[in-house]
């Protein structure tokens, strides 16, 4: 009873404006975290529909339930995985299970779909996660990406090239796919396609990855051979890409504090055929960079926990994402000391941060005051196509060493490899990207979603 009682409570709050899901959450000292996180989550993805049905079978009025609580335990009844309660609330559900199972059936008739799923697409309450295209990155380590667009197109889907412009990913319907305006690996289905139980993704060749969640290895581009690092790893699918840039050859040092997470990448990687990784559960704060191990590490990618508001899955519902200003304050404080220890490494060449956050305080913010406590880095242009750029961050004092008139007009030592503005790059011009310089050698860069 106490799970409904705290998802009702959370949601009742969320309508109130008064926080985002996960804060509440995780604010609520509720004992088990993760299974009240996917109830009010799940509640809230089928909103729409459990109104529909908790108004049409007048179930308020015969057991005066209030809306949301009604809600959490009519989806856990007719679409979750039961009732996790006893007592009267169970007996009270049980008695009226029938002619809910009757209303959602009806339902399902009417809008023509089968399961529950695609009723949420049809629904008043659409989430933007539906529409978002699927994307699914080719794993370089075990295929190619012609490969794979021949392999599809003898199972019936139509490849139409590569995407011109951003209107091309918006338009795509049926069994239509294209590949990405920016990523070479990178395919694009019509939303909702779904590859879970495809042999490709069963076997490794292919990797459901949302093109944020690429961009970070991309952009970094560390090559063959070269030591790398991945502070927060888990569950890896940036590692895996990683991986196959480097093409298996070097070293990839990535750690986790999480030990489960930790053996789901581990497992995930062996999927993908990932062999030049070195696995280590353990606090990347506590990482010496002074250790021999890690002397000749010159790519680092810093994916830190944040406060995940950028994700449309988490924002489904809630029109203004909203975080206790306490937790995003300490988000915050915790990027920024992975950030400075990452630029600890003494042979350290590139870096790329990435968030899935949606706030300043966890991206601009951060990297702005990164960059005033190691004059030795800047930002620099990459992608220059990219058309979110984010703000630029706060100049260094004129005077203090580091100080630049234009620092949006630096960037990295020619002939360092970077994308979309050097070597293997698309074009672009100087300043063309949220990116900075001061030190010849050394880079830093901010895709700032994953
Ligand atoms: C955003 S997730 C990383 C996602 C991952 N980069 C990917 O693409 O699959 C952040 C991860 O950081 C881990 N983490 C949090 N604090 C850490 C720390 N001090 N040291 C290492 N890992 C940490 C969490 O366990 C979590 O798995």
């Amino acid at each position: 009873m106490a799970l409904y009682l705290k998802a009702a409570e959370i949601l009742d709050k969320v309508e109130r404006k008064e926080g985002a899901v996960k804060t509440l959450v995780y604010d609520s000292k509720f004992q088990n975290i993760k299974q009240l996180f996917a109830l009010v989550c799940e509640a809230q993805k089928f909103s729409a529909v459990l109104q529909d049905i908790i108004t049409a079978t007048k179930l308020l009025k015969d057991t005066k339930l209030r809306m949301n609580l009604a809600k959490v335990l009519v989806y856990d009844l007719l679409i979750g995985q039961g009732l996790k309660c006893g007592g009267s609330w169970k007996a009270m559900m049980t008695k009226h299970r029938s002619r809910l199972q009757s209303e959602l059936a009806r339902m399902k008739i009417k809008k023509k779909v089968s399961r529950n799923q695609d009723l949420l697409s049809t629904s008043s309450g659409q989430i933007e996660g539906n529409q978002l295209p699927r994307y699914v990155r080719v794993n370089t380590l075990k295929t190619t990406v012609e490969d794979v667009i021949d392999y599809l197109k003898r199972e019936g889907f139509n490849y139409h090239g590569q995407a011109g412009r951003m209107e091309d990913l918006r338009t795509l319907s049926g069994k239509t796919f294209i590949l990405d305006l920016h990523l070479p690996d990178l395919l694009v289905f019509p939303p909702k396609t779904d590859f879970h139980d495809h042999f490709l993704y069963q076997a490794g060749h292919i990797i459901l990855q949302d093109k944020a969640s690429c961009l970070p290895a991309y952009l970094l581009n560390p090559p063959a051979g070269a030591q790398v690092l991945d502070a927060c790893a888990a569950p890896g699918n940036k590692t895996s890409h990683l991986a196959a840039i480097m093409r298996n050859k070097g070293k990839l040092f990535a750690f986790d504090l999480d030990a489960k997470r930790l053996s789901t990448m581990s497992t995930l990687l062996l999927r993908a055929g990932v062999t030049c990784q070195q696995l280590a559960n353990q606090d990347f704060l506590k990482v010496d960079p002074e250790s021999p191990e890690y002397s000749r590490v010159e790519y680092i990618l810093l994916d830190p926990s944040c406060s995940g508001s950028g994700m449309v899955c988490l924002r489904d519902g809630c029109s203004e994402p909203q975080e206790g200003a306490g937790r995003l304050q300490a988000l915050a404080a915790f990027q920024l000391r992975c950030l400075n220890h990452a630029l600890r490494f003494p042979s350290l060449r590139r870096l790329a941060y990435s968030t899935c956050s949606i706030h300043t305080q966890e991206n601009e913010e951060v990297v702005s005051a990164c960059l005033q406590h190691n004059r030795g880095y800047r930002l620099v242009p990459l992608l220059p196509g990219w058309p979110e750029r984010g703000l630029p961050p706060a100049p260094v004092p004129a005077g203090q060493p580091g100080h630049h008139s234009h620092p949006r007009l630096l960037r990295g030592r020619p002939g360092a490899p970077s994308r979309g503005g050097g070597r293997g790059g698309r074009g672009g011009g100087e300043g063309s990207g949220n990116a900075f310089a001061n030190q010849p050698s050394n880079q830093c860069q901010t895709p700032s979603h994953r």
